[in-house]
């Protein structure tokens, strides 16, 4: 009998809207990140993200301003890069604060959170946001203040999301065995990475996706139908 003891979930499609993302908070920082760089731009922890993203580029010396064009272009190309999301996530920070926008939630995500955790399951969240922008992203849901739910937060810097090497290193650090741990996501690929990694996986189809007849891994239209 499967014993899932701790659920890993996925933000952007799983417990959120891509739209959110996508129309709300890429845009909110693309327009902030040139002023953002100018005025923080000489500050350490921006520093070091600019570096890397220079590294990432494999450019050895650039202009800040070709780093800022560069990391609008990624912006616009939906690049997963560590060091891009940790530059947005520092800008997103002054969009909550002001009450500019609240983070979407699919309308059962919070009561079901409630309850796993009622049930005494662990929840994690691996996204590509930084993980600085996924507790803000809680802190400051339509649903109130839901970090209490989580035991803990994954990003990039654990590894690509559809590699299994990533699961195996948050399964490591969550002191659990993989056989006990489900993983949501709405991307199939990711889903993959997990299950060669030994953990169980849960695809979020939200409508109007079509749930295909044979889907690759268990699938759900909402997190009402999960039960772990
Ligand atoms: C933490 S909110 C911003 C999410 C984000 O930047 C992103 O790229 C979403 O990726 P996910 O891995 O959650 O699908
Ligand atoms: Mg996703």
């Amino acid at each position: 009998m499967t014993v899932i003891r701790a659920i890993v979930t996925d933000i952007e499609g799983t417990t959120s809207s891509i739209s959110f993302v996508k129309d709300v908070l890429f845009p909110y920082a693309r327009h902030r990140l040139p002023a953002f760089i100018e005025t923080h731009g000489d500050q350490p922890h921006v520093q070091h993200w600019l570096h890397e993203a220079a590294r990432e580029a494999g450019i050895i010396e650039a202009a800040r301003q070709e780093i800022v064009e560069m990391l609008l272009r990624w912006t616009d190309e939906d690049r997963k890069s560590t060091a891009l999301k940790a530059l947005q996530g520092m800008i997103w920070q002054e969009g909550y604060e002001a009450g500019e926008y609240r983070a979407h939630l699919y309308p059962e995500v919070a009561a079901r959170l409630h309850a796993w955790r009622g049930e005494g399951l662990h929840l994690y969240v691996y996204s590509s946001g930084s993980v600085p922008a996924q507790r803000l992203f809680f802190r400051y849901s339509e649903a109130g203040d839901l970090t209490p739910m989580f035991a803990g937060y994954f990003d990039t810097q654990t590894g690509p999301k559809r590699e299994p090497a990533s699961y195996e290193r948050i399964v490591d650090a969550i002191g659990e065995r993989p056989e006990h741990v489900l993983f949501l996501s709405d991307v199939v690929e990711e889903l993959d990475a997990a299950r060669a990694a030994g953990l169980h996986t849960g695809w979020l189809l939200r409508p109007p996706l079509d749930v295909p007849a044979q889907p690759r891994h268990p699938a759900y239209t909402s997190f009402d139908a999960i039960e772990p």
